[in-house]
């Protein structure tokens, strides 16, 4: 077994217990990226010189007893949406090309406080808008089970870099299912805290009202740890939540007995793989197996859920957008003449054509005419879809679905398409309009090796509850033990 084949809590294991080094072990990390980063691509930038600095004074924390953290010392990634002082920072497009941010967003200085090195910036589409990677100006992501794959999107980089044994973890962030369908692509385990959880302070913010950050890693345990590390209240962010977090880890092995699981009736829907939906349902049948009863719930607003999401997400990307003007940051068009056209110029250059089309769309949507009609309607329908959940948890501990209704598609198969590339969303972007936790598990693969993720969705500030009922799926089942074939 390779050193970056461990999980992140036997790599601490070992650092604790001296027999390798945070050195070492961020070294093998930059070997396996030359190694498979050429084909993975997941990083967009390494600070290899950060990393070691990192990784040194870990070393010396940990000779002389004192470590900052459980996971001093433990080898990472930040998806390339986070600001981190003094490190090129794009959100994968041309528009930030350039740009070094001069602070930390508060989740990296915890991070880095927590003795973390981090190894460089990941992949991601343009402005965390997609669903597959393929809309990074930087090129796209490949998913590490099979080349020819997306890993899923945005956070399809951060997903393949620990799927890839590139990094032990990674942050993402999620917005519609951007870290639960790279999760699910790639066999990893990710959570979307509740809305509030975790600080976005120095987040490139892409849609205010849904964004949330999250951890990626390859076991449920190692998930619990990463969040710890992140979960508490920001006074710089005005939305982050005054609620103290719970050990995330105390009661991971409590099991599923007695606790009642929701199905949703309009989750199992027509044009769902086939294998995707019996790979599901076998999962569910495990947790009756392991003392969990189902029990049938109604979402009945889910169909609006898709609608409801590409207007609302848009429209406030439409105004998150408008601060990249050529002026504050990043790419200018040099040749024109005045500063309109340079305004003009410089987000046609900067800004690929999804991004542009989410501005129309958003800009369309709250414009005079239309936003009784559809900014306004959206948000009252958001408050069914909330009531909707609101009514389930009445009934339930948790909810069950397939986390994507497909597995890994095939890299270009959707680009043409963007109805088809947003239908990707359908099972995870209500959680977000609700502002509830979702996390996605690895729960088995397709006859061709495609992993499959099972997203169990909770109560608001229920995280650990579903970090439960995740590793008790987890301990029974090999699925995040088997290792990307690469
Ligand atoms: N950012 C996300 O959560 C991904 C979602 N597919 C979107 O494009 O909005």
């Amino acid at each position: 077994m390779e050193l970056t084949d461990l999980s992140m809590l036997e790599l601490a294991a070992k650092l604790a217990a001296g027999e390798v080094s945070s050195v070492e072990v961020t070294r093998a990390c930059l070997a396996r990226i030359a190694q498979v980063d050429g084909k993975v691509k997941a990083f967009l930038c390494l600070d290899e010189k950060g990393a070691l600095a990192a990784a040194e004074a870990s070393d010396a924390r940990r000779k002389a007893g004192s470590p900052a953290s459980p996971l001093d010392g433990v080898p990472i990634g930040v998806k390339d949406l986070f600001l981190t002082e003094g490190v090129p920072t794009t959100a994968g497009s041309r528009i930030l090309e350039g740009f070094s941010p001069p602070y930390d967003s508060t989740v990296v200085g915890l991070l880095k406080k927590a003795g973390l090195p981090i190894v460089g910036k990941l992949n991601l589409d343009e402005f965390a808008m997609g669903s597959s990677n393929e809309s990074s100006a930087y090129g796209p992501t490949h998913n590490p089970w099979a080349l020819d794959r997306t890993p899923g999107g945005s956070s399809g980089g951060s997903a393949a870099a620990v799927a890839a044994r590139e990094v032990f973890g990674a942050l993402g962030t999620d917005t519609g299912g951007s870290i639960r369908q790279p999760a699910a692509f790639t066999n990893l385990v990710g959570i979307k805290p509740t809305y509030g959880r975790v600080s976005r302070y120095g987040v490139i913010a892409y849609a205010s009202s849904l964004d949330q950050v999250g951890p990626m890693a390859r076991t449920v345990p190692d998930t619990a740890a990463l969040l710890q590390l992140i979960a508490q209240h920001d006074p710089l962010d005005s939305t982050s939540a005054p609620v103290e977090a719970p050990n995330y880890s105390e009661d991971l092995e409590g099991g599923v007995r007695g606790l009642k699981l929701g199905v949703p009736r309009e989750y199992f829907i027509e044009g769902m793989d086939p294998e995707v939906e019996a790979t599901v349902r076998q999962a569910m049948a495990a947790y009756e197996r392991l003392g969990a009863t189902l029990v049938e719930v109604s979402l009945p607003h889910t169909k609006y859920a898709l609608a409801t999401y590409y207007l609302l997400a848009p429209a406030e990307a439409s105004s998150n957008l408008a601060r990249y003007d050529g002026v504050r940051y990043g790419l200018r068009a040099k040749d024109a003449k005045g500063l309109r056209e340079m305004y003009g110029q410089s987000r046609d250059r900067g800004f690929g054509s999804e991004v542009k089309h989410r501005i129309m769309l958003g800009t369309y949507a709250l414009s005079a005419g239309y936003y009784d009609a559809y900014y306004v309607r959206a948000q009252k329908v958001r408050t069914l879809i909330r009531q909707d959940f609101t009514k389930a948890f009445e009934q339930v501990d948790a909810i069950l679905s397939p986390a994507s209704p497909v597995p890994p598609f095939k890299l270009g198969e959707k680009t043409d398409n963007p109805l088809s590339m947003y239908l990707m969303d359908v099972f995870t972007l209500p959680c977000n309009l609700a502002g509830l936790p979702g996390l996605s598990l690895p729960c088995g693969f397709t006859k061709s090796n495609l992993p499959i993720g099972l997203q169990i969705l909770g109560k608001p500030f229920d995280e650990a509850r579903l970090l439960r009922i995740a590793r008790a799926f987890e301990r029974e089942h090999d699925f995040s033990r088997r290792l990307a074939p690469l």
